[in-house]
């Protein structure tokens, strides 16, 4: 049975004046000690769902439950949640201790307690000797870290993150990455993170909450969400996929094979159905599970090269099969030395073992 969780939104719904819907019934159950992260489009309601937890936000219908408890109600200051805003909102005529110490100000701590826990915050984020430093002659980074400190000081049971490194370079980001994660586990706080970035969200999270439309359209860790999309728009999303119109021709024990075109291929479907022969249903296929040949062979589908992008270890290759279908391939640069070129014929398979979902709709 899965533990209570920490935080629960209960079919939460946010209309804005005008009738704009920011959030449509949705439920969300959150789990103390997890990383998770907010991740869709821009206007699918990620930032509004982290205000309805912060408090900032009041929902038009459903609750939002603390450890069971119905918070809705309750006030920002009066929950155990803090957030860290894109802009990090620090107070540039104050130094870095004064930041940090600001959030434990409304509390009764003396001083002395208060300058061990703005030292203990500092250290965590690597800042312990920046104590006096003003804001103004921070970095980009070192900001961000005052930021976090700021709202780690005073121990909340969640922390909302919005957008937290947007505002970095992309070097820095994936560094300020892995010491999110490290502070989140060292910490064990619940850590929640709006971002739009799927790379970030892969990297980071131990559960991603995929939204689109003021909906949920699937809650998952990364490998799951990569390698089984619930729906077309998880699939299309989260890295690159080819949907792939394909008829059945038929069951082999777990795998359902399919033909896109001439392209043989196979797939696992997750709700066990079985096609009736000569159905049609969309396939997800990733572009590392095709190969690309210079000669045909069993099992392989022409198709005509229509560009080629250099990424790095591999070439990916735009083209077309069939009746005109667009696909993309990832090939290794030098697969025994076959190159391609625009207008070239190349003889594409699926890679044995791949494991394409089926895609509803
Ligand atoms: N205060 C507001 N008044 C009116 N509409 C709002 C308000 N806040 C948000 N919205 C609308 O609600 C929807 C969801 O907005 P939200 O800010 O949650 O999206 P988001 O996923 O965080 O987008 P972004 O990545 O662009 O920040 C959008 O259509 C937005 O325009």
């Amino acid at each position: 049975m899965a533990p209570d969780p920490l935080v629960r939104l209960q079919a939460v719904s946010k209309v804005f004046p005008g009738g704009i819907v920011g959030l449509d019934a949705v439920d969300l159950d959150i789990f103390s000690g997890e990383f998770i992260t907010l991740l869709g489009p821009s206007g699918c309601g990620k930032t509004t769902s982290l205000r309805v937890i912060a408090g900032f936000e009041s929902p038009s219908s459903g609750k939002v439950l603390l450890d069971g408890r119905d918070i809705t109600a309750l006030r920002p200051f009066d929950r155990p949640v803090n957030t860290v805003f894109q802009d990090y909102a620090l107070f540039p005529h104050m130094n870095v201790a004064e930041n940090v110490g600001f959030g434990l100000s409304l509390r009764k701590l003396t001083g002395a307690e208060q300058a061990k826990r703005v030292g203990e915050a500092l250290d965590m984020v690597g800042l312990a000797d920046k104590l006096r430093a003003r804001v103004l002659e921070l970095s980009g980074g070192q900001r961000q870290r005052v930021a976090l400190a700021r709202a780690i000081v005073c121990e909340p049971r969640v922390l909302l993150l919005d957008e937290p490194l947007s505002a970095l370079d992309a070097h820095l980001r994936e560094q300020m990455q892995v010491e999110l994660k490290r502070l989140q586990s060292r910490l064990g706080t619940t850590f929640v993170m709006v971002t739009h970035d799927q790379t970030e969200a892969l990297s980071i999270s131990d559960r991603i909450v995929v939204m689109n439309k003021g909906r949920i359209e699937q809650i998952a860790p990364p490998a799951t969400l990569y390698d089984r999309p619930a729906t077309k728009f998880v699939a299309s999303f989260i890295g690159t996929m080819n949907l792939l119109q394909s008829r059945f021709l038929g069951r082999d024990g777990e795998r359902l094979r399919f033909a896109a075109g001439d392209l043989p291929l196979e797939a696992i479907s997750d709700n066990g159905e079985t096609p009736a022969a000569g159905d049609t249903r969309t396939i997800g296929v990733r572009p590392e599970d095709l190969l690309a040949a210079a000669e045909a062979a069993d099992g392989t589908a022409p198709a005509r090269v229509s560009g080629v992008v250099f990424h790095g270890r591999t070439l990916r290759l735009h083209a077309q099969i069939g009746q005109g279908t667009y696909i993309v391939i990832d090939a290794p640069r030098q697969a025994e030395g076959v190159q391609f070129s625009v207008g070239d014929v190349a003889h594409i398979s699926l890679r044995r073992g791949a494991n394409c979902p089926v895609l509803p709709g």
